[in-house]
């Protein structure tokens, strides 16, 4: 399958403060690739270098089969991007917005921008000065979705969205995506990685640690395990050979044990855990 992200020893530094360095994945058509990582791990610096917005200084980016250093408008072409913050100037009503941005791209985005906005619940004869953070992120979401970009390219889409809306945002990449279009997303709310995402990449201190499918990561060697051991709950995570629990175990009075799959939560801890170590 044909990548349209290419990301290859992607590193950035700010001044003395780190950046990211060495950040390689690739993210092939057709995918819901989720970006994970906390505070500070790098996530926006890599969307940022990827759509030119700052300057990375060294690596290879190429996005839709274009070098994101020397050809950057093609990039942007075939780029829907949604920034973390949902800033637009307040004084300009949502319609306006939307036709703005679709004049820079030189399109008429007139009838996917109505069908968005239905979608979205927007009114779009709304000043952005009236509107909650949350509605500033649906005409954001709008405005990276109604030229139907070939890449959806979105950082923390979903803050400030309510539940109904995020259902509906999902719905709406998954059509694009069915469309033939590719999503790259970065979030902290792991259960949208483990609902909707294919693969995942995990950053943490400006390095990549980790890139795979959800479902292969969800079905690592960790357990969740709960059990009465000589009267006392115990509850924690085992990533060994489970063999070498049960020989532990003998000579205990077991009254109780529950072996289970860990949450996407455990499974993210397990890897900063893991780089730790
Ligand atoms: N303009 C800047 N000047 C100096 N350091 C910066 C700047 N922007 C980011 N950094 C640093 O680069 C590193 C990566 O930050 P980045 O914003 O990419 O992380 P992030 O994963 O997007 O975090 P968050 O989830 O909080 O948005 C951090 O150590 C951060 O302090």
């Amino acid at each position: 399958m044909k990548n349209v992200i290419e990301v290859k020893n992607l590193s950035k530094r700010y001044g003395k403060h780190r950046g990211i360095e060495q950040v390689s994945f690739e993210v092939k058509k057709g995918e819901i690739f989720g970006f994970l990582g906390s505070n500070g791990a790098g996530k926006s610096t890599t969307i940022r270098s990827m759509l030119g917005l700052i300057r990375y200084d060294s690596g290879e980016i190429i996005i839709c089969g274009h070098d994101a250093a020397k050809e950057r408008e093609e990039v942007l072409k075939c780029i829907g991007y949604m920034p973390s913050e949902a800033w637009f100037y307040p004084g300009m009503t949502i319609k306006d917005v939307l036709k703005f941005a679709a004049d820079v791209r030189k399109l008429d985005c007139t009838r996917e921008a109505e069908k968005l906005c239905e979608k979205l619940q927007v009114d779009t004869r709304r000043k952005i000065s009236e509107l909650s953070l949350g509605n500033r992120k649906k005409v954001s979401i709008v405005c990276a979705m109604q030229h139907k970009p070939k890449l959806l390219l979105f950082d923390e889409p979903t803050s400030g969205l309510d539940p109904l809306m995020q259902n509906t945002f999902f719905s709406l990449i998954r059509d694009y995506v069915a469309e033939g279009a590719t999503c790259m997303l970065s979030t902290h709310v792991l259960s949208e990685v483990r609902n909707y995402c294919d693969r995942v990449a995990i950053m943490k201190e400006g390095k990549l640690i980790v890139t795979d499918t959800v479902t292969h990561l969800m079905a690592g060697k960790t357990k969740r395990i709960k059990m009465v051991r000589d009267g006392r709950k115990l509850d924690f995570l085992y990533k060994d050979d489970l063999n070498k629990l049960y020989r532990e175990l003998e000579g205990h009075d077991i009254s109780d044990i529950l072996i289970e799959e860990p949450g996407i939560e455990e499974v993210f801890m397990h890897y900063y855990e893991k780089e730790e170590n």
